[in-house]
């Protein structure tokens, strides 16, 4: 055996229990108490729970977006996953107007290859059918592992809006091919009309871009979502659900039966629409914007009694002085935050304070994320799937500070944020990309998922 984790508490989405962990030519290889095998490598876990790795079903890297691009490349940004836990990223590559998916998904390969510190996979961002061209060539991406595609209801200046019945198209093309369409869901003309009643009005703080997209503006581009999945029978994945009443009618349209997803991100667990009160209130302007207590509340509920199904980050970080592009005009700031390295060390902290079970953020953040996208050799600790493993130790105290993460942006929201519990070390497909605080990794360890389909 190439590696035994020996004497920790294995965590699956379904219970814990002491057990070794053995690994061979980079895939779990036996489970069980005093495993009689001998490993040139031993690690002791004693005391320590044993992970699987994260999968982020959401991130943003190097993404020209808000008149810059976000500010980690897929070097900096899949280091900085591993060192959070991570060992999996979802990429949303945008494709423009006339290109193809192919091309687009191709492109952004060939520069993973090279830098990719973590595994990684494609949700495609539809922005344009070509005439129907699109619909075409999603079966040859559903074929090359890319099954699920992503439409923004939202972002119309940047030409990456679709409409309604663009939308149904994707969403009856995914059927028939088994894929799956993931939603921003906002609705656009609200928040236009919403914004430029501000902008008249000289309302042009931080805290208005909030005002501009409230909890009701999401709740109705969420319904319709819902609304059309339900009628067409379509699976579909909500992405950053952040509003109450939309959460709700996803929740409804799951207990009449309907596949609906749901994904939410820390953020939105952690902070209320009150930051954009805050002098800094534009390092938090991110679309969906924070909603207020009530949302979070009802976030929380939901992901502890099973009816959101993943949380992923929207990781999607700017430089400070881009954030202040928008100092006096919340129009102008380039929407995201970051997230990836502080994914899985919040919500184990969550579960290590008793709010929520490590069997339920394991759920949430690895085995249902491999499940939902077709991962099939990911997501959870058991024989046969890849050795992507995170070592915890509960006690370890962590205070997250820019100068402590692993990204190339220069300020986090997270900043201050104090952990109790944190990861110690993480294994990619058996090899130890972080240990103690250091990636320990190299560019291109990281290897593209091709997922299956249902
Ligand atoms: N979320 C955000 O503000 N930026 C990234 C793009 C998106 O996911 O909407
Ligand atoms: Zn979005
Ligand atoms: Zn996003």
């Amino acid at each position: 055996m190439e590696l035994l984790i020996k004497g920790g508490t294995v965590v699956t989405a379904s219970g814990s229990f002491e057990a070794d962990v053995a690994v061979d030519g980079g895939k779990i290889a036996a489970i069980g108490k005093n495993l009689p095998v001998t490993a040139n490598q031993v690690v002791d876990a004693s005391g320590r729970l044993v992970l699987p790795g994260a999968l982020d079903a959401h991130t943003h890297m190097a993404m020209p977006f808000g008149g810059t691009v976000s500010a980690d490349s897929y070097l900096s940004g899949t280091r900085a996953a591993v060192c959070g836990g991570v060992t999996t990223i979802f990429d949303y590559p945008v494709q423009h107007k006339g290109e193809t998916i192919l091309g687009l998904v191709n492109s952004k390969k060939e520069i993973l290859e090279r830098d990719a510190c973590c595994d990684y996979a494609f949700h495609c961002c539809i922005t344009d059918l070509n005439g129907g061209e699109i619909l075409d060539e999603m079966a040859q991406a559903v074929e090359e592992g890319i099954t699920s595609f992503k439409c923004f209801l939202v972002y119309k200046k940047e030409g990456m809006m679709v409409d309604d019945g663009t939308l149904t198209r994707l969403l009856l093309r995914a059927r028939e091919l088994g894929a799956l369409i993931n939603v921003h869901a906002e609705n656009p003309d609200l928040i236009d009309l919403r914004t430029e009643m501000y902008l008249k009005e000289g309302k042009t703080s931080a805290w208005y871009h909030y005002m501009s997209r409230p909890e009701f503006v999401e709740a109705e581009a969420d319904k319709r979502v819902v609304h059309w999945a339900s009628h067409l029978e379509t699976p579909v994945y909500l992405v950053h659900m952040a509003d109450k009443e939309g959460l709700e009618a996803c929740i409804r349209a799951k207990e009449e039966g309907h596949t609906v997803y749901v994904e939410t991100c820390p953020q939105y667990l952690e902070f209320t629409c009150d930051v954009y009160k805050r002098p800094d209130g534009r390092n938090f302007v991110c679309s969906p914007p924070m909603k207020g207590k009530e949302s979070q509340d009802a976030l929380w509920t939901a992901l502890k009694s099973g009816f959101i199904d993943t949380v992923a980050t929207d990781h999607c970080p700017f430089q400070s002085y881009e954030k202040d592009w928008g100092k006096d005009d919340f129009t102008k700031i380039p929407n995201g935050c970051a997230g990836v390295e502080n994914l899985y060390p919040y919500m184990l902290d969550a579960a290590n304070s008793g709010k929520i079970s490590f069997e339920r953020v394991v759920e949430v953040c690895a085995t249902n994320v491999a499940k939902i996208f077709g991962c099939d050799n990911k997501g959870a600790i058991a024989v046969g799937k890849d050795a992507d493993i995170v070592i915890y130790d509960k006690d370890k105290d962590f205070t997250i500070s820019v100068k402590n993460m692993h990204s190339d942006y220069d300020h986090t929201i997270w900043e201050g944020k104090k952990l109790h519990g944190y990861p110690v070390q993480t294994y990619l497909r058996g090899k130890l990309v972080y240990d103690n605080g250091n990636f320990v990794g190299k560019p291109g360890m990281g290897q593209y998922v091709k997922r299956s389909h249902k």
